[in-house]
């Protein structure tokens, strides 16, 4: 069923509210998730199945109040950084004692399995995964005389190619970044990582942005848009502004999680043979995060077997719902994308061999970034992401509107509100 609510059982059914059902405007993802509730529902004629649709899946605007308020569906979507506020305000059903009903749980990568564990209890199931890397356009590499087949590998390396292809004239934007919307915080996260550093110490109590690496960080950023020109003039972008930029044919890189591939092309204008993936540069480490569902506190125990029989159908199971790849293949859905890559074991294998089978983008061109971020520590995003990434926004967002921006100034006052969140618990 589509679009309704209401209460736990209609007509000696179990009922389920879902969200993150895909919206009208995404066609093909829209009629598979309706497609995928009928077939399940044929299986299983005691659940009802009820989507409710919203893009993006989780807004951090309205998150909060949707569930204090109690309008949270009963199986709910939410970022890897919100697991554990989820848990700590009391809003999560324990799920420990049912998912040792759920084939498949225990074929998911432990780490992946970890972020949803709050002291030894369970509380959700991961639905996909990410690392970051660099996306660039090989076509403007070529135009800008520089080898496609040898992307940046360090941070100096990006610089000087960032350089050439906004050498290529008016328009052209060599480097992007976000700074906005806690997303400026989320790359310079991801940035800092990839140099070894950290934006929290390692018992998570202190920030450590304030560091070297923090600083090079910064002052990457500060000489690409000042000294070079080579990061364009409009700022505080956020997301689709970015993709926007790649899609149109004139940025040649920003970082990026593999996710990011299908909708250059499917709503941006960009080309698969155009679109490559390498790995982080700096060499050190690579951001990880992802998505799962939780279940409200409200459901009832046959809520969450429902709940859960639906995620391993629809989520969480090679060859069905999201990971249908011939399904996909069928409808020109992008297949062969690195990640996710939510399993281990046989499972993976299942999986790898599926996306193997219908596989219809360049795979080649995403070959750098499987090889080399195996080299890289995946790390996951930090305690209190959202808070911390807030902070740093303003960071980000200083360096690349403020040609004399003190950064380590504003690293200071950074670290100083980092430690002030932690120190809140
Ligand atoms: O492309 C990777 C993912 O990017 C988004 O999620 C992330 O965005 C947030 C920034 O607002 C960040 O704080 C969060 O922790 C990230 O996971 C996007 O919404 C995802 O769909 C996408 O997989």
């Amino acid at each position: 069923a589509c679009g309704s609510g209401g209460e736990d059982t209609a007509g000696g059914k179990t009922r389920i509210t879902v969200n993150c059902m895909p919206p009208k405007s995404a066609k093909i993802d829209r009629q598979n998730f309706e497609d995928d509730i009928k077939t399940f529902e044929k299986a299983n004629p005691d659940i009802d199945v009820v989507g409710h649709d919203a893009f993006p899946c989780q807004d951090p605007k309205t998150f909060d109040a949707k569930l204090a308020g109690g309008q949270m569906e009963d199986v709910f979507y939410t970022y890897f950084t919100d697991a554990t506020h989820v848990v700590d305000i009391n809003q999560a059903a324990d799920i420990t004692s049912y998912v040792k009903e759920m084939k498949g749980y225990s074929d998911i990568q432990q780490s992946l399995r970890d972020v949803y564990t709050v002291d030894g209890k369970v509380y959700g199931v991961p639905r996909t995964n990410y690392s970051m890397g660099l996306l660039y356009n090989k076509k403007l590499f070529q135009q800008a005389g520089l080898d496609p087949a040898k992307p940046p590998a360090t941070w100096e390396e990006v610089r000087a190619a960032a350089k050439k292809i906004a050498g290529l004239g008016k328009g052209y934007v060599g480097y992007a970044d976000y700074s906005a919307q806690n997303q400026g915080g989320w790359h310079f996260t991801a940035e800092i990582y990839s140099q070894g550093g950290d934006v929290v110490t390692a018992d998570g109590k202190k920030g450590s942005v304030d560091t070297p690496e923090g600083k090079a960080v910064l002052q990457n950023l500060k000489d690409m848009r000042w000294t070079d020109n080579s990061m364009g003039t409009k700022q505080l972008l956020i997301l689709n502004d970015v993709q926007q930029m790649m899609g149109s044919g004139k940025l040649g890189m920003y970082i990026s999680a593999p996710d990011n591939v299908p909708i250059l092309v499917k709503e941006k204008g960009g080309k698969y043979e155009d679109l490559a993936l390498a790995p982080m540069p700096g060499g050190k480490g690579t951001l990880i995060g992802g998505d799962g569902y939780m279940f409200s506190k409200k459901a009832s125990p046959e809520q969450i077997r429902a709940g859960l029989k639906w995620l391993e159908f629809q989520t969480n199971a090679p060859g069905t719902g999201l990971n249908n790849w011939k399904r996909a293949a069928d409808l020109k859905a992008p297949v062969g994308l690195p990640e996710p890559r939510l399993w281990t074991g046989a499972t993976d294998a299942k999986d790898q061999e599926l996306k193997k089978q219908y596989a219809n983008v360049p795979v080649e061109n995403y070959q750098a970034f499987l090889d080399g971020s195996q080299q890289l520590t995946a790390k996951l995003e930090p305690p209190k992401a959202q808070q911390i990434y807030s902070v740093l926004d303003g960071a980000v967002s200083s360096v690349l509107t403020k040609k004399d921006a003190d950064i380590d100034g504003l690293l200071k006052d950074a670290q100083s509100k980092i430690d002030g969140i932690l120190a809140r618990g």
